[in-house]
């Protein structure tokens, strides 16, 4: 999907530049020299001028008919690309894990094979975007060679046929050209309709006319009665769920994998909506709130800890990244984060690049830094969820260490996958077959500890 979508806006985007550039550059003076000759053809010969159009209409039918067959052709070629495209997008950054897997070979043959199809379709769009204009054009010439043995035979002023077929090839090319730009068209077509597409997506969540922008929040979060699934036919993930979490609490979601605790985060941030039932903080219905502000007061910490390429400062301010970021919110947010003592050792400290993904850092530093961009907007409500990859005992004791302090002053909803983080929590809640029942943390101490390991749900 995702190198599907970059295709389209870069290399379908420059198909779309080049159909408009070659009907833009047709169209005018390719008219102009057509009404010129065919006015004169009329005043020479309104009987040859009228065989002339009802072969030229024949011609147009035939173009018509092969510049539908070309466009269906481009677009199988647009669609084998975008599925190359989107093959290497996922693959290549995940070199490191094929190698780890002796997957070479396989990856090699898929692409082998996604490539092979590729050039076939591609070939197919050459072949048929040079053949069109060639039979056009043999045909045409033919036709020209029968009008002018036939007219010299028949008509006496052999002059005034000479200069009707002068003008007949003079208003072919303008012909051929349109032709050329009507190909050019039909081949874009596919591509202009997938850009258009992309634009024609419908967001998951729509704006509310009324909504309100909060300056502050305490951080209360209610959850009411909420339903929820992904699609029309698919199964409820939240079934009629109620959760209430006090602000400043630290409450711990556990459950088992797919039992819905990454998509009841989804909801509080509102990347969809819920089906039936409301979502409140502070008493605000999240709906009524106006996205940009719900999403300053809500942080998230995900689990894949997405960084961009860039320095450390700019991942941390990354919501200032177009602005200014502030380097005294960026260095306090570095310290609470436990980051600061791998920052310094940085060769550039704060503006080193940390490469693409921060792939330049270690899984422990990468969590650190995720954790001090969540902290960089100083939420009253921050979502963690929390990486399952192992770290090393240091790493491992500087991010709990981390959590440990975010967790003093604000509401944290942490999606604990260790025992330790979920004994870190102030309540814990075991979210399966859609609906959150809570744990006593004193169970979890003595006899429900080892069963929750036992069980799966936690590391
Ligand atoms: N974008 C999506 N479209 C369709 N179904 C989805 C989507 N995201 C998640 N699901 C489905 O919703 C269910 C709940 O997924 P969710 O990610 O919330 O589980 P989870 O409890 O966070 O699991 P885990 O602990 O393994 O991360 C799963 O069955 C999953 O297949």
């Amino acid at each position: 999907m995702v190198g599907d979508v970059s295709y389209r806006i870069t290399a379908e985007g420059s198909d779309v530049a080049d159909t408009v550039f070659a009907l833009l550059n047709t169209v005018v003076p390719s008219s102009l020299q057509l009404f010129a000759m065919a006015t004169q053809m009329v005043a020479i010969s309104p009987v040859l001028s009228f065989v002339s159009a009802l072969v030229i209409s024949l011609m147009a039918l035939v173009s018509a008919y092969f510049g539908e067959e070309l466009r269906e052709v481009s677009n199988k070629a647009n669609l084998s690309i975008a599925a190359v495209s989107a093959y290497l997008n996922e693959v290549l950054p995940a070199i490191l894990f094929v190698k780890a897997n002796n997957a070479e070979y396989n990856e090699c043959m898929r692409f082998k094979r996604l490539a092979h199809d590729d050039l076939y379709k591609r070939l197919n769009k050459k072949r048929m975007k040079t053949l069109v204009p060639q039979i056009v054009q043999l045909t045409l010439f033919a036709v020209l060679l029968a009008i002018f043995v036939g007219s010299s035979i028949a008509a006496s002023d052999l002059s005034r046929v000479i200069s009707f077929i002068t003008s007949l090839v003079l208003l072919i090319e303008p012909i051929q050209d349109v032709g050329k730009a009507y190909n050019e068209l039909k081949q874009g077509e596919p591509a202009i309709e997938r850009l258009f597409q992309l634009s024609s997506f419908k967001p998951k969540v729509t704006k509310e006319i009324n909504e309100v922008r909060v300056e502050s929040v305490a951080g209360e979060v209610k959850f009411c009665n909420v339903s929820f699934a992904y699609g029309d036919s698919t199964p409820l993930i939240l079934n009629k769920l109620d959760l209430y979490i006090k602000a400043g609490q630290t409450v711990a979601l556990v459950g088992p994998s797919g039992g819905g605790k990454t998509t009841l985060v989804k909801l509080l941030l509102r990347l969809y909506d819920p089906l039936s039932g409301h979502i409140l903080i502070d008493s605000h219905d999240i709906q009524s709130l106006s996205l940009e502000s719900l999403r300053t007061h809500v942080g998230l910490v995900t689990q894949d800890t997405t960084l961009f390429s860039g320095t450390i400062a700019e991942n941390i301010g990354y919501r200032d990244l177009l602005t200014k970021i502030d380097m005294e919110k960026v260095k306090h947010a570095a310290q609470i984060a436990n980051a600061v003592e791998f920052i310094e050792t940085l060769p550039e400290g704060y503006a080193t690049n940390i490469g693409p993904r921060g792939s330049l850092l270690s899984g422990g530093q990468r969590q650190r830094l995720a954790i001090a961009r969540a902290l960089y907007q100083n939420p009253s409500i921050l979502v963690l969820d929390e990486a399952t990859s192992a770290l090393d005992t240091r790493s491992e004791m500087l991010v709990r260490q981390a959590l440990q302090r975010i967790m003093k002053d604000r509401t944290v909803i942490v999606i604990a996958h260790r025992l330790e983080t979920v004994l870190m929590a102030e309540r814990v809640f075991l979210l399966k077959e859609g609906k959150a029942q809570e744990i006593s943390r004193s169970s979890l101490q003595d006899d429900r500890h080892d069963s929750l390991a036992s069980s799966g749900l936690v590391i």
